[in-house]
């Protein structure tokens, strides 16, 4: 039986998201639709009767934008936000501000979809050269994090995100659920599909057909022991959330940019 009921978030469309650059430790905002995919996924937690308790987020601006709005259309604003760097996107390393159709193009789709959903592919690491480096590195929240900011990644697998993630999801989070709070964790796509491996026991090779669409909740029922009574639920729409998957995965599909 459901003990526990949980509830990811990868946040509403970011300004790179439309652009289909890699975006990760680059802190953008909320693109004018992904304001409004947030919002309505505010409506439909107030309309299917959610009341969350604690909200968790990374300290990137749009999984942070996402929960507010999420909270504002739900009339719980009063609700405490917590954030950690430990739930951010995965460290595209080099590749991140670059264009995945483009570098379908030069590296091939089959190269891309490892980079992006394999378990255990490290990207090539970003380096001091790279465009984004120092407004990354230099960025104040780094400063704040539970790790000296030399020691934080320059590119991660998704195995890699779960190291990072799972001492802080069973230090600080499992506890919440473990009391009976109703929790939200407002992220991103491998953030959420690290978590979901973990919690859903996905095999290496399966967590590559997983990806999840901007904006989508994603409902998990929990027993006791924190393992999944029923498959995930993505709540909404079916046939717009297939539409949405679809096109997230063809972004890693060779075209020229325009
Ligand atoms: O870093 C990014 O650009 C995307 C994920 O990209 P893919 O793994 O889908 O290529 O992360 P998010 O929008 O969830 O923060």
């Amino acid at each position: 039986m459901s003990k526990y009921k949980l509830v990811l978030l990868r946040h509403g469309e970011g300004a790179w998201n439309k652009e289909n650059r890699f975006c990760s430790w680059v802190d953008q905002k909320l693109s004018a639709d992904g304001v409004k995919e947030a919002q309505d996924c505010g409506r439909l937690l107030k309309e299917q009767g959610y009341r969350f308790d604690i909200v968790f987020t990374s300290i990137l601006s749009r999984s942070i934008q996402t929960a507010w709005l999420v909270l504002e259309a739900m009339g719980q604003e009063w609700v405490p936000v917590v954030k950690s760097w430990r739930l951010n996107e995965r460290h595209y390393g080099a590749l991140i501000g670059l264009n995945r159709a483009e570098m379908a193009l030069q590296h091939g789709e089959e190269k891309v979809k490892l980079w992006r959903r394999s378990f255990d592919v490290t990207p090539p690491p970003i380096d001091e050269s790279h465009p984004y480096y120092l407004e990354i590195y230099n960025d104040r929240r780094y400063t704040t994090c539970d790790v000296p900011k030399e020691n934080l990644p320059r590119a991660e697998s998704l195995k890699e995100v779960l190291e990072r993630l799972l001492p802080y999801w069973n230090s600080t989070v499992v506890p919440e659920i473990k009391e009976g709070k109703t929790v939200l964790v407002s992220a991103h796509g491998n953030s959420c599909r690290a978590l979901l491996k973990h919690l859903e026991g996905v095999s290496d090779e399966d967590i590559a057909n997983v990806t999840l669409p901007t904006g989508i909740p994603v409902l998990l029922e929990l027993d006791e022991n924190l393992r999944p009574v029923k498959p995930r639920q993505l709540l909404g729409d079916q046939a717009k959330i297939q539409a949405a998957i679809k096109k997230v995965e063809d972004q890693g599909k060779a075209k020229p940019s325009t």
